[in-house]
């Protein structure tokens, strides 16, 4: 038998960074949204006790440092399976971009191992499993559109945010998540209307939703790589309704009412970076 899942990229419409816990982490307020780009999983299960990647993505590692090796782990000790997968990913979402890819594979990792070896998890016990993984595992096990706090393990879901086109660029470069926490000042950040965008979600005003979006982190990725900062300013020059980082970066999103204004923007960008993706909120 063979199972698929689609593993769908996310953007953060708001991110704020509200202070350091004790464990090192910090704590964070942020809206999620996910969008119509995803990696696609082919799960068989094989008799040997074994987990084996095969991806068209040449440059992840294939080994436990991978998020779906992890996952499957994860699992099979959780649920004492013995028996060993084949999974087949073709990888869509760039990577080390601020959007979740690795997550999101781990989150369509237990969900297709679920259904494959018919363990009838609730999603609640594979978000919380997910924790293990990462911190953007439990959302990314339920996606849609959702306010999202602490690590990233306490998820309210909110309605689909209103209609609308999303610009994706996303720079020829890495960003460590690590090292934009490490380097943020919290006394210096820029601090999001999470609230603002909540409401506004729920009374599916885009306009107020646009004049509410931001992200703590962007100031601080910025500061290390200034493209991020021009790709935002170009997609405001050409026409988006709001330009904004996701994530820890390097990835700049904008939003558009209008297509057409959304493939001006698009062709805009391609003159300054290979990577544009036009495409749509994803919303069951
Ligand atoms: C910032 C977010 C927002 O969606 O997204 P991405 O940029 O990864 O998409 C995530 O919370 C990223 O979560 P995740 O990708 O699991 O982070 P990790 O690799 O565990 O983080 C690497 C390091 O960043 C720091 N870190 C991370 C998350 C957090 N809430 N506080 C932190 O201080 C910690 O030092 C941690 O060791
Ligand atoms: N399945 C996976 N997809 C993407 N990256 C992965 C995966 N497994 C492990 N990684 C590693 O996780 C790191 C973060 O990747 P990714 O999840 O794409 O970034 P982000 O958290 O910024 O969205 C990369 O260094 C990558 O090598």
């Amino acid at each position: 038998m063979e199972i698929i899942e689609k593993a769908p990229a996310k953007i953060n419409l708001g991110l704020d960074v509200l202070y350091k816990r004790d464990d090192g982490y910090h704590e964070l307020e942020m809206v999620m949204s996910s969008i119509d780009l995803a990696d696609h999983l082919t799960f068989r299960t094989l008799e040997k006790d074994e987990i084996i990647i095969e991806t068209d993505n040449s440059f992840l590692p294939l080994d436990e440092r991978n998020h779906i090796y992890q996952a499957a782990m994860l699992l099979k000790r959780e649920c004492s399976i013995t028996k060993g997968v084949h999974v087949q990913m073709q990888k869509r979402i760039p990577v080390a971009a601020g959007m979740a890819g690795g997550s999101s594979d781990a989150a369509a990792t237990l969900r297709g191992l679920n259904r494959l070896w018919k363990l009838k998890l609730s999603l609640e016990e594979l978000a919380e499993l997910g924790e293990k993984v990462g911190s953007d595992v439990p959302y990314c096990i339920y996606g849609n559109t959702a306010y999202v706090r602490g690590k990233g393990e306490k998820i309210e879901f909110l309605p689909k945010v209103p209609q609308c086109w999303v610009v994706l660029v996303k720079p020829r470069l890495s960003v460590s998540t690590g090292t934009v926490f490490h380097n943020l000042k919290l006394e210096q950040l820029v601090h999001p209307d999470i609230q603002g965008i909540k409401e506004s979600i729920k009374q599916q005003n885009f306009k107020k939703m646009v004049s509410s979006l931001g992200n703590s982190l962007e100031a601080v990725t910025v500061q290390n790589y200034p493209i991020v900062g021009f790709l935002k300013e170009k997609m405001q020059q050409f026409g988006a309704d709001v330009a904004v980082m996701s994530g820890s970066g390097p990835t700049v999103f904008a939003l558009c009412e209008k297509r057409s204004r959304a493939q001006r923007v698009c062709n805009g960008l391609k003159g300054f970076c290979e990577e544009v993706y036009l495409i749509r909120t994803l919303n069951k």
